[in-house]
């Protein structure tokens, strides 16, 4: 099965939010969709006079900034890419990590950097998911998530994505966990579309990160992306939808 994310840049422009909507409602084998929406957040919350804060890619969420997500991602845009995928027949499901209890997560501890209401997953109802596959029914998973004490919580999609990647490994299903982003894939030099660096394993990654290659939204992505294949994932590809269809993009290999 395929475990398919969509980061905000390609939600973001109608014509490759429509073109990975095709890839995903031609799949055959099961498929679950997690999108992001971050770009759209960061629109909507300077709009209201507020400004994003990230850190290492991740959002700092006080209650105003968990208001609009919600709205933005359980809300907007996943009704829009259930919409989208109906009109291609294929028969979505839109749920955030509260509906069937799909995510749950927890306040990520204040540390160095209080993120607020950030959440860590804790775990993911992967019966569920199975269940609605069985159904023939397609999960789009947006990424809130809830503690199961009434808070929801903002998690970063990279993490839905491995977390649902691993929990259906889990469960003995072979999966292939894809995410497809604006770039063709993890870049040497990343005004060079032609510098993509084909397969990264812990030792490339930490030296790359090192030289300051791998930075921003890179760093939970590909955190993320070892953690899946550690955790028995079959294969984990980054890309562009075109590079991924083409089979390329950055492979990522285990220790
Ligand atoms: N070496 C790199 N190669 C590609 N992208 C990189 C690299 N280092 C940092 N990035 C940044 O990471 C971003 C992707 O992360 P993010 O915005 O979180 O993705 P998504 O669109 O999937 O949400 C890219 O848009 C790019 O700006
Ligand atoms: C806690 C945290 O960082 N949440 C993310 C969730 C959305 C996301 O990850 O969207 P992209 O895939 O488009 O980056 C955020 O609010 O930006």
């Amino acid at each position: 099965m395929i475990v398919y994310k969509i980061g905000g840049n390609v939600i973001n422009n109608p014509a490759t939010l429509h073109e990975a909507l095709d890839y995903v409602a031609a799949q055959v084998e099961p498929a679950i969709l997690v999108h992001g929406g971050g770009r759209r957040a960061n629109q909507l919350i300077t709009e209201m006079g507020r400004q994003p804060v990230m850190v290492d890619g991740r959002r700092v969420t006080d209650h105003a900034t968990l208001e609009i997500v919600t709205m933005v991602y359980a809300g907007s845009i996943n009704k829009d890419i259930v919409a989208q995928l109906q009109a291609r027949g294929s028969n979505a499901i839109g749920l955030s990590g509260a509906d069937g209890n799909a995510i749950l997560a927890r306040k990520r501890p204040v540390g160095a950097i209080d993120y607020g209401f950030a959440g860590d997953v804790l775990g993911v109802n992967a019966p569920l998911l199975d269940g609605l596959l069985r159904l023939g029914l397609r999960p789009v998973l947006c990424p809130i998530t809830h503690d199961a004490h009434g808070q929801l919580l903002n998690t970063n999609a990279d993490t839905i994505a491995n977390e649902v990647a691993k929990a259906m490994a889990a469960l003995e299903h072979d999966v292939s966990l894809q995410y497809c982003f604006e770039l063709p894939g993890v870049l040497r030099d990343i005004n060079d579309h032609d510098s993509v660096i084909r397969t990264l394993n812990p030792d490339s990654y930490a030296a790359y990160r090192e030289e300051g290659v791998i930075s921003a939204g890179m760093i939970p992505k590909l955190d993320n992306a070892f953690a899946a294949i550690a955790a028995g994932v079959r294969e984990v590809v980054i890309g562009s939808l075109s590079a991924l269809r083409a089979g390329e993009g950055t492979r990522i290999h285990g220790a």
